[in-house]
Parts: structure tokens; sequence; C-alpha cells
């Protein structure tokens, strides 16, 4: 029944390029608040929210939601690889309650995250190991995308399933906010690339190479403002964590996925792990926010957002 919420932006650019001493400080101060608010919470599990990039999920079959009853992280961008310790069976009653609920959620026994599920995971805990997560992908950069009111029913039901448990659980939505990073996309992806998103597993280690160093060029022409891909959108982040904030989730749910890729680029659709993990929080009781913080930081491609939550009936 205790749920606390963590949402933050990831980008694997953090702690790999340059940025001003202020913008770096001001991120280690947030992250250490952090660490002392999820180990004051003391979780016995983390149901982990968290996009893939191709690297786990691809077009041979996308599903917009699944829960890993077990799960390999891949070490992109030198992240940790290996093992998530995944408690498989509460992870299967998850999967089954979440479809009791009448969404069509898939599973996987065998999931295979990257750098958006580990990032937060080796900020908060120190690496992928230490505490049990259950993670649930969903889906932030292959169209076409679920509706956002299906994202905010998956996270009420994973929120619900829950209530009358005994666990203490921190619901962590990792992604966002608005960004446009060099993620293929397949309707403008040459055919090389499309195979790479269609069924691209177990890349070399050349063809991880060059990806990663078309994202690290693309973020030192971002930052320089030579790059072409679509600009930050601080005003959308604003308004999106002030729906977060003020509870107004519905506001979020009738979102538009065309209107979200117009307004702020195709990875900003990441904020759908943020609108299941509010949803989850929701659905336990009122919550009040605790940390917030927000910059859009171009070194790392992200309008980079922080936001703590817990019930306020505590
Ligand atoms: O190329 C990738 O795999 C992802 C890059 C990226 C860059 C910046 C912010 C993010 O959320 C990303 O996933
Ligand atoms: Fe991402």
């Amino acid at each position: 029944m205790p749920m606390h919420l963590v949402a933050m932006s990831h980008s694997p650019l953090l702690d790999k390029v340059d940025v001003p001493e202020l913008v770096r400080a001001e991120l280690e101060v947030v992250f250490e608040s952090l660490r002392k608010v999820v180990s004051a919470f003391a979780p016995d599990v983390v149901v982990l929210f968290t996009p893939d990039h191709y690297n786990g999920f691809f077009y041979d079959i996308m599903p917009p939601f699944c829960i890993g009853t077990a799960a390999e992280a891949i070490g992109d961008f030198e992240s940790a690889a290996g093992s998530l310790n995944v408690p498989d069976d509460l992870a299967e009653e998850l999967a089954r309650f979440v479809l009791s609920r009448d969404v069509d959620v898939a599973l996987s026994r065998a999931m295979h995250v990257d750098h958006g599920a580990v990032q937060p995971l080796e900020i908060l805990f120190g690496g992928i190991e230490s505490i049990p997560v259950i993670p649930v992908f969903v889906n932030g950069v292959a169209e076409p995308f679920a509706p956002m009111t299906r994202v905010g029913t998956l996270g009420r039901a994973i929120g619900e399933f829950f209530a009358d448990r005994p666990e203490r659980v921190l619901v962590l939505a990792s992604g966002g906010l608005s960004h446009d990073p060099p993620v293929p996309q397949w309707a403008t992806a040459p055919s090389p690339l499309r195979k790479a998103i269609l069924d691209g597993r177990n890349r070399t280690p050349a063809a991880r190479a060059e990806r990663e160093a078309r994202v690290f060029a693309t973020a030192r022409d971002f930052a320089q403002g030579t790059a072409t891909i679509q600009d930050l959108n601080p005003s959308w982040d604003r308004e999106f964590m002030s729906l977060c904030r003020s509870g107004r989730l519905e506001e979020l749910e009738s979102y538009s996925s065309e209107q979200m890729t117009s307004d702020a680029g195709h990875s900003s659709h990441e904020v759908r792990t943020w609108v299941a993990a509010f949803a989850a929080q929701a659905s336990i009781s009122p919550y009040e926010i605790g940390i917030e913080f927000y910059k859009p930081i171009r070194e790392y491609i992200a309008g980079f957002g922080v936001m703590t939550a817990t019930s306020s009936s505590r």
C-alpha cells in the first residue's frame, strides 16, 4: 500500500559530455535529494515505467505496454549490463491483474532493457542488482502510439494491484520531457536503419558504436546551435509538469500523439511513463509533490525534469 513516486528524465549523455559546472552541480544536488527521499521511503520493490530505444523492442512486434518477469540490461552508452533483480512471481501476478482490468499488456519472460531503464536505477540505487524491480515497458519512441487515456488506465490498474498489498512500492518513471534525439523513425529511416529498428537485436559492437557516435555528434551540434533536430520546448515541459503537480491527469490523458510530436519532439512520448506513474500514485490516494526540478539542457538533448510525489494522507 505505501507508494512513492519518482519521475525523472534520462539522457545517455549524462556524465559523458561537458555541461556548465553550475548545471552539473545543480543536478548532483537534485540526485542526492532523490537518493535521500528514496532511502527514507525504503521501498520493497520498484515498478519501473521505462521506454526503450530499439534495443529491446522492435517493429517485428511492438507492444504498447509490456511487463517483464525477467530482464537483462544491454549496457548501451556504458550503462550497467546484466540481469535486473525481477521478482518474477509478483511481476506475473501484476500482469494477470492488469489484464483482468481490460488492459492488453504484453508479458516478457526475457525483456531486454537499455539506458532508459538502467540510468535511474544507477542514480538512485547505485546499480541494477540491489533492488527488486518490475520493469514495465511503455512505448515512447515507435509510432503509432496508444492513446494517452490507455496509458492512464495502465497506471491505475498497476496502482490498484498494489493498493491492498503490503509492499512498499516506488513507482519510477524514466524519460521525457521535450526532446528529439536522433532515434530513427520508421517513416523517414533509410533502408539499413529500417532493418535495425525492425529486428536489430544483438547489434554488433561496431553498429552500436556508430549509433552512439551519432547521438554524441548531434548533442554537440545541438549545444552549438547547428543541429537540425527539433528544439526543446521549456514552456511545454513546464505545462506538463504543472498538470502532474496539480493532479489534472485527465488533461494529460487528452494529449494527442500528433500534437505531442509537433510541440515537443519525437521522444516527448517518453512522458507516457510519467503519466502511467502519476496515474498509479493517484489511484492509491491524493498525492503531494516533494522534489521538483526542471532545466532545459541542450548538451544532454533533454528538457530535464524531476518530480517526486507521495500520498498526502500519510
Ligand atoms: O539514441 C538513443 O538510444 C537515445 C538517445 C537519447 C538522447 C537524449 C535523451 C534521451 O532520452 C535519449 O534516449
Ligand atoms: Fe530516451
